[in-house]
């Protein structure tokens, strides 16, 4: 039977890119969706402002949203100090397999705890099952209308601290309307909008980073 898209972008990741070498990865897979098939990963554009956010919040309690192949999942791991993990959640078996091999190609696997399961299932769960109080870091790139759901989850099982940093991707493609209205007009976050384009396109999008004040 005919491959799937995150199957054939494994390959080029396989083909084009050093074993062992993250930057080399994160190439690959954009030069793949540029020039071959687009998919769905933040991309480069909104990937730098990612990697601008990690560095300057260098976390040491990192969670992830949706893995997909695992691109943003490489981009903040590489960024990560020694001894630092972060927790990523995907829900479809098919990404999380793709995603594990480009995560461990990527020689990241260490750094790496892929969670196979939805967000409301796995957030109540976090605090007994991987023993973390609270998260210095959490991206959001899965479904647009699980945004809000899951930041008053993050609320309501105190995972957050004050001075947590949450980055949000596709606040304005496919968009995330009542995630953006509550975070900007919630006196408990101080938010700030980072423009930039839909991945791999000319059209608009960009990233959503909000503190929670406590
Ligand atoms: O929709 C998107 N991504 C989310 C997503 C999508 C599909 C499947 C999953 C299954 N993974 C999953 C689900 C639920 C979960 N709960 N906890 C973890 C978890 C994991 C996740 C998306 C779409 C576009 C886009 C498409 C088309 C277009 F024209 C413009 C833009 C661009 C993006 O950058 C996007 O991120
Ligand atoms: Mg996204």
């Amino acid at each position: 039977t005919r491959s799937t898209r995150p199957q054939r972008m494994l390959k080029a990741v396989q083909k084009n890119a050093t074993k062992g070498n993250p930057q080399s990865v994160i190439s690959a897979i954009d030069y793949f969706c540029k020039n071959s098939e687009w998919a769905m990963n933040v991309g480069d554009e909104k990937g730098s402002i990612l990697d601008s956010v990690v560095t300057e919040v260098n976390p040491s309690t990192v969670l992830e949203l949706g893995t997909y192949c695992g691109y943003s999942t490489v981009r903040i791991a590489r960024l990560l100090s020694p001894g630092t993990k972060l927790i990523t959640l995907e829900f479809n078996p098919a990404y999380a397999a793709v995603a594990r091999q480009i995560i461990a190609y990527a020689g990241l696997q260490d750094k790496v705890t892929l969670v196979e399961g939805s967000s409301g299932e796995w957030i109540p769960q976090i605090k007994e099952r991987f023993g973390i109080t609270t998260f210095d870091f959490i991206f959001l790139d899965h479904w647009k209308d699980q945004y809000l759901p899951d930041i008053k989850l993050f609320e309501e099982c105190g995972l957050l601290r004050k001075g947590s940093v949450l980055l949000a991707d596709n606040v304005i493609c496919p968009g995330a309307p009542d995630y953006l209205e509550y975070v900007r007009n919630s006196p408990r976050y101080e938010s700030r909008y980072y423009p930039a384009h839909l991945e791999y396109t000319k059209l608009e999008d960009g990233l959503e980073k909000s503190v929670f004040l406590g």
